[in-house]
C-alpha cells in the first residue's frame, strides 16, 4: 500500500492527562475534533501501559479510518505496528528514524521532532516524511520542552531546508508545535511565510500545518474549536488582505520586479485621500512629541487621538483609523497597552506603524522591541539606521557588510557597528545599496513596508525599493520630526484603506506619498525668508504641510476642470482662511504641483553579493522573543521592562 497523501494543516496531538482532558473520554473528544475537521491525529499518551495504549489506539484508529484521516502514534513503533496505523512520531530521545523505517516499511508516515538545523538535516537524511518543529512557544501542556525557538527559530529551519541542494530537504513537510491556539494561529502562519527576494526560487518554505494539543483537547467544544482553527488556517488574517503577492502568484512570475516609478499623477490620489476622509490617527507615542504629533496630524487633514490606554484600543480600532506605536518613552505598562492595541488593530485589519525609537540603544529597548514584534504585525516599520538594524535582529536577521567595513552589522549597533547612544540617528557607515538590501530583506520577511530614514530615506516592501532624497537638514534639528512622520504615515494608511481609488494600491506608494508630503513641506518651509533656523522652522513646517495639502486639493479640482477657488466638493470643505493664505503665498499651482519636486530613485537592482549572513544558530534575541511570547499573559511586560534607564526620548530625524 502506498503512503497516504496527508493534509498536515490541522494536526491534532492528543493528551490524556486530567489537566487537559478532564474526566472526558479521549475517544469522544477525538471524534468531535474529527467532526470539526482536523486533518491528522496523533495519539500521544506518555503514561499508560502498553495494553491500554494498544486498546485506545485501536479505538482512535477506527474513528480516524471512518473519516479517512491518518492516525500517528507518538513514540511507540511497537504500538503502531500492532494496530497497523498510518505512522509514528519520534522525538530526539525515541527510536531513530532509520530503524523505525526498517521496521515500518516505506509506506508508513514517520515524523520527527526537530529544533535545530542539524536535527532537521539528520531527520531528512534518515527518511522522515515530516518534521514537527518546535518548541514554538512555551506551553503548559509540555513543561519539559527542550528549547523554545520562537518564530525566528522556525524561520531559520524553514529557510535552511529551502536552500538545501536535495529535493528531499526542500520538499519535506513541516508543522510547528507549541503554544498554538486560535489567538495566534493566523499571525504564526503569516510570519512563517517569508519569501526571499534574493533567492533564485523567489520563495522559501513555509509550514504545511500546525500541531495542536490543548487548544482542541482542552476545549469544552472540540468540534467547534477544530472548525474555528481550520477556518483560521485557511483564511488570511484581516491585516493581510491587501498584501500582495499571494504565494502561488509569486512562483509563476517573479514578484520582485520593480513597478514603474511613481509620478505626481499616481501619487496624488493618496495625498488627497487624507483630507477627503479625515482619518483617525491613533498615537501611542512618547511623552516628548504628543503635542507636536497632534498638530501635524491636524495640519495634514487627519484627526489625532493621543490615547495610550490599551483598553480603549478596540473601540478606536473600529473607527477605521491608523495606529502608531512609538517606543520612545515606553514603560512596562505602556508595552502592555501597546500589545492590546496591536491585537485590536490586527483583529480588524487596521494599519499600524511601528516606530522603534532608540531600539538599538539598550538591552531593555531591544527586549521591548522583541515583545512588540511578537505581539502582532505592523504595516510599516520606520526608524533610523540603528533602529532598523535592531528590527532586523528581532526578525532573526543579521548582516555582514561586504561593501563598507567588512564587519558584522547586526542589529542594535548604530552607524554600521557602533552602539547607538541616544535615540538620535547618529552617523552611518552603510552604503545606499547596503541600506536598500537590509530594508528590502526585512520587508520581504515581514511582508510589510520598511522605511529607514536618513539624509536619504530608503523604503521597500520587499518587491519595490526606493531611495528618497527630499527633506531638509532642519528636520534633524528639531524634536519629534521622525515620530511625527510616523503619525503622518498612520493617517495616510488609514485614509488609503477608506478610499475607493487608493485602496488597491500597495502600501509602499502610500508611504512614499507621505514622505514626499512631509519632506517637500520641510523644503518649502526651510526656504522661507522668515525661517532662520530650527526654531522658526517648526511653525513654518506645520504651515507648509497644511498648504501642500490644500494645494493638492485645489490642483485636483483644477484638473477636473472646476478651476476656481470657490469650487465645490473637496475645495469647498477646505477653503478656509488658512487655505486662502496658502494660495496667496504660493500662487500658480495649476498646472504644476509640488509633487514634481520629488527626488525619488527606484533601486531596481540590489546585489546579493555577500551582503547578508543569516545566522544558523539561535541568537539571544530569538530566545528573548520566544520568552516574551511564552509569558503571553499580558501582565508580563512589567518585569521585562524593569531597569529602563534611558532618558526621555528626543527623536531626531
Ligand atoms: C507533530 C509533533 N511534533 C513534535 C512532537 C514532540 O514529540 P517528542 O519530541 O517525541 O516529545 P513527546 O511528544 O514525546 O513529549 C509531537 N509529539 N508531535
Ligand atoms: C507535544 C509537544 N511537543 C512539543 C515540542 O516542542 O516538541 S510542544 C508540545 C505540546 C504542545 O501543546 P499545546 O498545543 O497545548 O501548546
Amino acid at each position: 500500500m502506498g503512503k497516504p497523501d496527508v493534509d498536515y494543516s490541522i494536526y491534532l496531538v492528543t493528551d490524556s492527562t486530567e489537566a487537559i482532558l478532564g474526566k472526558r473520554d479521549l475517544g469522544k473528544v477525538v471524534e468531535q475534533a474529527l467532526e470539526g475537521g482536523v486533518t491528522l491525529v496523533q495519539y500521544r499518551d506518555k503514561t499508560s501501559d502498553t495494553g491500554h495504549l494498544i486498546y485506545t489506539a485501536r479505538t482512535l484508529h477506527r474513528a480516524c479510518k471512518a473519516r479517512n484521516i491518518p492516525l500517528i502514534i507518538n513514540d511507540r513503533v511497537d504500538v503502531a505496528l500492532e494496530i497497523d496505523c498510518e505512522g509514528v512520531h519520534l522525538g530526539q530521545d525515541d527510536m531513530d528514524i532509520a530503524s523505525a523505517r526498517r521496521l515500518l516499511g516505506p509506506s508508513k508516515i514517520i515524523g520527527a521532532t526537530v529544533s535545530t538545523l542539524s536535527q532537521a538535516r539528520i531527520a531528512v537524511d534518515r527518511g522522515a516524511d515530516y518534521l514537527g518543529i518546535g518548541t514554538l512557544y512555551a506551553t503548559s501542556t509540555k513543561k519539559n520542552t527542550k528549547e523554545i525557538i520562537g518564530i525566528n527559530g522556525i524561520r531559520k529551519i524553514l529557510h535552511f531546508l529551502s536552500v538545501q541542494e536535495d529535493a528531499a530537504a526542500r520538499e519535506i513537510k513541516t508543522v510547528c508545535i507549541g503554544g498554538i491556539n486560535a489567538s495566534n494561529l493566523q499571525l504564526i502562519k503569516h510570519q512563517l511565510y517569508a519569501p526571499d527576494p534574493f533567492s533564485q526560487r523567489g520563495i522559501t518554505k513555509t509550514i504545511d500545518g500546525v500541531a495542536i494539543v490543548s487548544a482542541i483537547m482542552g476545549s469544552l467544544t472540540p468540534k467547534a474549536s477544530s472548525e474555528h482553527l481550520t477556518h483560521l488556517f485557511h483564511t488570511p488574517p484581516p491585516f493581510s488582505t491587501i498584501l500582495s503577492p499571494s504565494p502561488s502568484s509569486s512562483s509563476s512570475s517573479s514578484p520582485y520586479t520593480n513597478k514603474p516609478t511613481p509620478t505626481p499623477t499616481t501619487l496624488l490620489p493618496s495625498i488627497l485621500s487624507v483630507p477627503t476622509h479625515n482619518p483617525l490617527s491613533h498615537n501611542m507615542t512618547n511623552l516628548v512629541v504628543q503635542n507636536f504629533a497632534a498638530s501635524i496630524a491636524l495640519s495634514i487633514g487627519a484627526s489625532p487621538i493621543m490615547s495610550t490606554n490599551g483598553l480603549e484600543a478596540s473601540d478606536l480600532a473600529n473607527l477605521h483609523g491608523g495606529l502608531v506605536i512609538n517606543m520612545g518613552t515606553a514603560t512596562p505598562e505602556a508595552l502592555h497597552n501597546h500589545r492590546l492595541a496591536i491585537r485590536a488593530y490586527n483583529g480588524v485589519g487596521g494599519p499600524i506603524v511601528l516606530d522603534p525609537v532608540g531600539a538599538g540603544a539598550t538591552g531593555a529597548r531591544r527586549e521591548a522591541l522583541g515583545f512588540l514584534v511578537a505581539s502582532g504585525w505592523f504595516s510599516v516599520v520606520k526608524g533610523n539606521e540603528s533602529e532598523i538594524l535592531a528590527v532586523a535582529q528581532a526578525s532573526g536577521l543579521s548582516f555582514t557588510s561586504s561593501y563598507s567595513s567588512g564587519s558584522r552589522i547586526s542589529g542594535g549597533g548604530g552607524g554600521g557597528g557602533g552602539q547607538q547612544r541616544g535615540v538620535d540617528s547618529g552617523s552611518s557607515s552603510l552604503s545606499l545599496l547596503e541600506k536598500a538590501y537590509i530594508v528590502k530583506k526585512i520587508a520581504s520577511r515581514e511582508r510589510n513596508v520598511v522605511l529607514m530614514t536618513g539624509a536619504v530615506d530608503v523604503l521597500s516592501d520587499g518587491h519595490t525599493t526606493y531611495a528618497v532624497r527630499n527633506g531638509h537638514a532642519y528636520l534633524g534639528m528639531i524634536t519629534g520630526s521622525g515620530c511625527t512622520l510616523g503619525t503622518t504615515i498612520s493617517a495616510y494608511l488609514a485614509a488609503a484603506r477608506m478610499d475607493r481609488k487608493v485602496r488597491r494600491q500597495s502600501d509602499i506608494n502610500t508611504v512614499l506619498s507621505t514622505i514626499l508630503h512631509y519632506e517637500i513641506a520641510a523644503e518649502r518651509a526651510a526656504s522661507l525668508s522668515s525661517v532662520h533656523g530650527p526654531g522658526t522652522f517648526v511653525p513654518a513646517f506645520i504651515d507648509a504641510l497644511y498648504q501642500l495639502r490644500v494645494e493638492a486639493v485645489r490642483y485636483a479640482d483644477a484638473e477636473r476642470g472646476a478651476g476656481d477657488d470657490d469650487a465645490d466638493g473637496d475645495i469647498e470643505t477646505y477653503a478656509d482662511e488658512g487655505c486662502k493664505a496658502g494660495v496667496r503665498r504660493y500662487p500658480g499651482t495649476k498646472p504644476s504641483l509640488w509633487l514634481e519636486a520629488m527626488r525619488v530613485e527606484p533601486l531596481n537592482s540590489i546585489p546579493d553579493a555577500g551582503l547578508l549572513h543569516e545566522e544558523v544558530g539561535l541568537t539571544d534575541m530569538d530566545r528573548e522573543i520566544a520568552y516574551e511570547v511564552k509569558t503571553d499573559a499580558d501582565a508580563d511586560a512589567d518585569a521585562d521592562m524593569e531597569g529602563e534607564d534611558v532618558p526621555e526620548a528626543e527623536k531626531y530625524y
